[in-house]
C-alpha cells in the first residue's frame, strides 16, 4: 500500500537553498533557491542568514501552493556537529546550540535551525530532523589515529549521498546494504572516497578541509611542512590559507573555475592545462580508493562512483582503468540528496527505522514513536 506521507526536505549549501517535498516516495516540488554573492555578503556568519534563507523558503512554498499544515515532517541536511552514528535525529536544543557554536563552518549548519523555525509556526504538531550529517562517524579504531596525537582524524564526509547510493546499490544486488563491502568515491565540488564495510564507513578521507583527492574546490592532502612555513612566512592571513584549503583551492587555483563540467568541456577542445589538472585529479582518486581497498582487506563487492563529476565518462573512464582491477565499477551520476533525506523520514514514519537523539556527551538514545 502506497503511503501518502508529506515531507520538506531542506538542503542548505553555500550558494543555494534546495527544498523539496515529497508525498510517500514521490516527488511533488524540487526547487534550488539561488543566492547571489551580494546577498550572503551581507551577513557576518553563516548563522546570520537564518531569517534570511527561512523567508525564501517560506515564500518558496507559498508560490507552490504548500500550506506547512499539510506536512508531516520537515527533514534537513545536518551541519558539523559533535560526531554521531548514521541515522535521523530529532532536532532538539543541544543540537541547535552546537550548530550555533560550530568552530567550522558550512552552509549545512543551518539546516536544523531552519527545519526548527518552520515547524514552530506550523498549527499542527509537526517534528523537525536531520539525517546523515556531514559528521557521521563510524571509523575503525586503527583510522582514527594520523600520526600526531594531538591531531586524530575527523570523519567528515558526504555521508548523506554516500550512504543512500550504498543502499541504492545493495537493493539492486538484492543484498543487504550490511552485508557488503564497498567503496563509494562521491566526487562534487569536495571530493570522499569512504570504506563502507557491512554497513559502517570505517574509514574515509575528511573531505571538509583536511585530506584526500584534489577537487574543483578543495585541495584535498597538502604537504604540512610547506603550509606551515608559509602560514608563518607573514605572507598570508589565515583567512588566505584557510581559503587555499578550502574555497580556492583545487581546480579553483589550478584552472581559475570550479566549474569542472566547463573545465572537461575545454579538454575535448585541446586544453592541455586542464587536461592534465583531470589527469591529477583522477589519479588521485584512483589512489584513494586503493588505499580504502587495503582499509577493507582486500574484500570489495563494488566499487561506486557518484556525485556531479560523475555524470563525465571521460573522468569515469580515467578512474575506472585504474582501479577496476579491484572490483566492477558502478556509476551513480550526481547526487540525490533531496530524496535521501525524505526516505530518512519515510522510514522513520514508517517505523522502519527508530528516530535517534542527538546527546553529544553520551550515546544516541532510541526515542519512542
Ligand atoms: N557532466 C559533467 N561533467 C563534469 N563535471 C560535471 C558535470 N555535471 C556537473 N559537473 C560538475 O560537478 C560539480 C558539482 O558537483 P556536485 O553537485 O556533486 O557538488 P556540490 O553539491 O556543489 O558539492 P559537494 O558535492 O561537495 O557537496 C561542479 O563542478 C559541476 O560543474
Ligand atoms: C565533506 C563536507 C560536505 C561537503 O563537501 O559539502
Amino acid at each position: 500500500m502506497m503511503l501518502q506521507h508529506k515531507i520538506l526536505t531542506i538542503n542548505p549549501g553555500s550558494t543555494s537553498t534546495k527544498i523539496a517535498i515529497y508525498k510517500g516516495e514521490l516527488e511533488l516540488l524540487n526547487q534550488t533557491i539561488r543566492h547571489s554573492r551580494e546577498d550572503l555578503e551581507a551577513y557576518v556568519s553563516i548563522f546570520d542568514q537564518l531569517d534570511f534563507r527561512k523567508q525564501l523558503i517560506a515564500e518558496a512554498l507559498q508560490q507552490a501552493g504548500i500550506d506547512i499544515a499539510q506536512l508531516d515532517m520537515v527533514v534537513a541536511r545536518g551541519g558539523l556537529l559533535e560526531p554521531i552514528s548514521s541515522g535521523i535525529y530529532e532536532v532538539n536544543e543541544e543540537m541547535l546550540h552546537d550548530l550555533k557554536t560550530a568552530t567550522l563552518q558550512h552552509a549545512s549548519n543551518l539546516g536544523a535551525p531552519i527545519a526548527q523555525a518552520i515547524v514552530e509556526e506550523a498549527p499542527q504538531k509537526l517534528k523537525a530532523y536531520i539525517a546523515d550529517p556531514v559528521v557521521v562517524d563510524e571509523l575503525a579504531d586503527v583510522a582514527r589515529e594520523s600520526g600526531h596525537p594531538l591531531f586524530p582524524r575527523k570523519s567528515i564526509f558526504h555521508a548523506l549521498n554516500q550512504k543512500a547510493v550504498a543502499r541504492q546499490f545493495a537493493q539492486k544486488v538484492g543484498k543487504p546494504y550490511e552485508e557488503l563491502n564497498l567503496i563509494v568515491a562521491h566526487l562534487g565540488g569536495g571530493i570522499s572516497v569512504g570504506a563502507h564495510q557491512q554497513g559502517k564507513v570505517i574509514d574515509v578521507n575528511q573531505a571538509l578541509d583536511g585530506e584526500g583527492p584534489v577537487s574543483p574546490e578543495r585541495s584535498g592532502t597538502l604537504p604540512v611542512g610547506d603550509i606551515i612555513r608559509a602560514a608563518f612566512s607573514g605572507k598570508y592571513s589565515e583567512k588566505e590559507m584557510l581559503s587555499m584549503v578550502v574555497g580556492e583551492g583545487g581546480m579553483v587555483a589550478y584552472l581559475d573555475t570550479n566549474d569542472a563540467y566547463q573545465a572537461v568541456q575545454s579538454v575535448e577542445k585541446g586544453n592541455a592545462k586542464a587536461k592534465h589538472f583531470f589527469d591529477v585529479l583522477t589519479y588521485q582518486v584512483a589512489k584513494e580508493i586503493g588505499a580504502m581497498a587495503a582499509a577493507l582487506g582486500g574484500k570489495v563487492d563494488a566499487i561506486i562512483l557518484t556525485g556531479g563529476l560523475a555524470k563525465s565518462d571521460r573522468l569515469v573512464e580515467l578512474i575506472a582503468d585504474r582501479i577496476k582491477f579491484i572490483a566492477k565499477v558502478e556509476v551513480f551520476p550526481g547526487e540525490d540528496e533531496m530524496r535521501a533525506l525524505a526516505l530518512n523520514g519515510l522510514w522513520l514514519l514508517e517505523k522502519k527505522i527508530e528516530g535517534k537523539i542527538y546527546n553529544p556527551h553520551g550515546k544516541s538514545f532510541e526515542i519512542q514513536g
